[in-house]
């Protein structure tokens, strides 16, 4: 463990005590995002404009936070999960493997980035029925992207989370200041050394690089008949933020959305997630469940998230922030602290089930949201 001497009580100090000690390209690389931040800082700060409104006097004795839904049939402690995020070797030798260790530990889901250090199997071994979700990213050589999906499948995953909102890379302007390269002794766990993509020519997003191995050409019509022509597993999309969008989903046979912007990473100047959720909520109508992430610290983002309607939420650079900290066990207590503080709020606002969490436990305050 790093030499961390504050005691850690919220998801912002173990930030504040991780952030400093780790090495600026990798840094940059987790705290940073598209263009001027605008998403990446409102993902966060768009939930101060929505207030619990608290009931009292309900014995709150005991709290059962378990999810209004079973995920793949389990039920984990807690609706929120480990979001897939590239590279986690930069904040832990034991990388992915720590993660989903910890996952397994907490019973809590997982999903796992294309663009892991460690592979899939290492991954699935060491997080069984934690690790559920492989994220997919498709590349242009399609052959690769098939045999990959095959192997995840066969390893036991149980969705693809399709990402749909990155047909290139954002424009990172620090990761093109300092030539954001993955360190020379890390490797990409799910490719066969021949195959691996290259990361650094997506930099810089249209005009990093000719090179992008991600296909820009993906669309409902064609991509998802074809994932569905190559697997059995769900097909999720992770990055729908539009009612549009939505329902484009539905209709192409998708399994589950994914409310993000990638944590602010790509389209910078989108709506905050928090603000884009209702729509999905409203035109998924129950179909297929919504699952939601960015921004999401505290025990009350979660509350929010979940009485707006989402079925589950994921966090992404705080597991990041806790592998730094201290490998599975940094993770568990990042879990632990959002745990405790899930708890707390359910209890101070009335709430003795998931189940209760609903609109009506909310109001929203401040500048309105109105389609021009
Ligand atoms: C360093 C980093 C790497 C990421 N890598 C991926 C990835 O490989 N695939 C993907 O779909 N999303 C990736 N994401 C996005 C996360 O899955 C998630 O949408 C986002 O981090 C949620 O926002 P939060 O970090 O504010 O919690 C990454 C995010 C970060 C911070
Ligand atoms: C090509 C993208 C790889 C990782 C990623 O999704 C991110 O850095 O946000």
């Amino acid at each position: 463990m790093a030499n961390f001497t504050n005691p850690i009580v919220s998801l912002a100090d173990m930030e504040a005590v991780t952030m400093p000690q780790t090495d600026g390209m990798a840094r940059d690389y987790w705290q940073g995002g598209a263009n001027e931040l605008i998403t990446l800082k409102e993902n966060s700060s768009a939930f101060d404009y929505y207030k619990i409104r608290a009931r009292c006097m309900r014995n709150v004795e005991n709290v059962d936070m378990t999810p209004r839904k079973p995920l793949f049939g389990k039920k984990y402690s807690i609706p929120v999960g480990v979001a897939p995020s590239a590279f986690h070797q930069m904040a832990h030798s034991d990388g992915e493997v720590g993660t989903a260790r910890a996952c397994k530990s907490q019973n809590w889901a997982m999903g796992l980035s294309s663009y892991s250090n460690r592979s899939y199997q290492e991954v699935k071994d060491a997080g069984e029925d934690s690790a559920v979700f492989f994220q997919l990213y498709v590349f242009k050589k399609r052959n690769i992207t098939e045999d990959l999906v095959r192997r995840v499948e066969k390893a036991g995953y149980k969705a693809l989370a399709l990402t749909v909102d990155t047909p290139y890379l954002g424009r990172r302007y620090s990761e093109i200041r300092n030539k954001f390269c993955l360190p020379s002794y890390l490797g990409y766990g799910n490719f066969p050394e021949k195959e691996a993509p290259d990361f650094e020519a997506a930099v810089g997003g249209m005009t990093g690089s000719t090179n992008n191995e991600i296909d820009p050409s993906i669309c409902w019509e064609e991509t998802i008949p074809w994932l569905r022509s190559i697997t059995n597993m769900e097909i999720w999309v992770k990055g729908v933020v539009t009612e549009e969008d939505t329902e484009l989903a539905i209709q192409a046979g998708v399994d589950g959305i994914w409310v993000s912007n990638h944590g602010g990473r790509q389209l910078d100047s989108g709506l905050a997630t928090i603000d884009a959720l209702p729509e999905v909520v409203k035109a998924a109508g129950g179909r297929v469940p919504v699952h939601v992430d960015g921004g999401i610290r505290r025990g009350g983002d979660v509350f929010k998230a979940l009485a707006l309607g989402a079925d589950f939420v994921w966090l992404g650079r705080p597991v990041l922030w806790g592998l730094k900290y201290d490998g599975q066990a940094g993770v568990e207590k990042m879990m632990g602290i959002v745990t405790e503080d899930f708890k707390s709020t359910m209890a101070l606002a009335g709430c003795h089930s998931v189940d209760e969490i609903n609109p009506k436990t909310l109001v929203r305050i401040g500048p309105s949201i109105s389609k021009l």
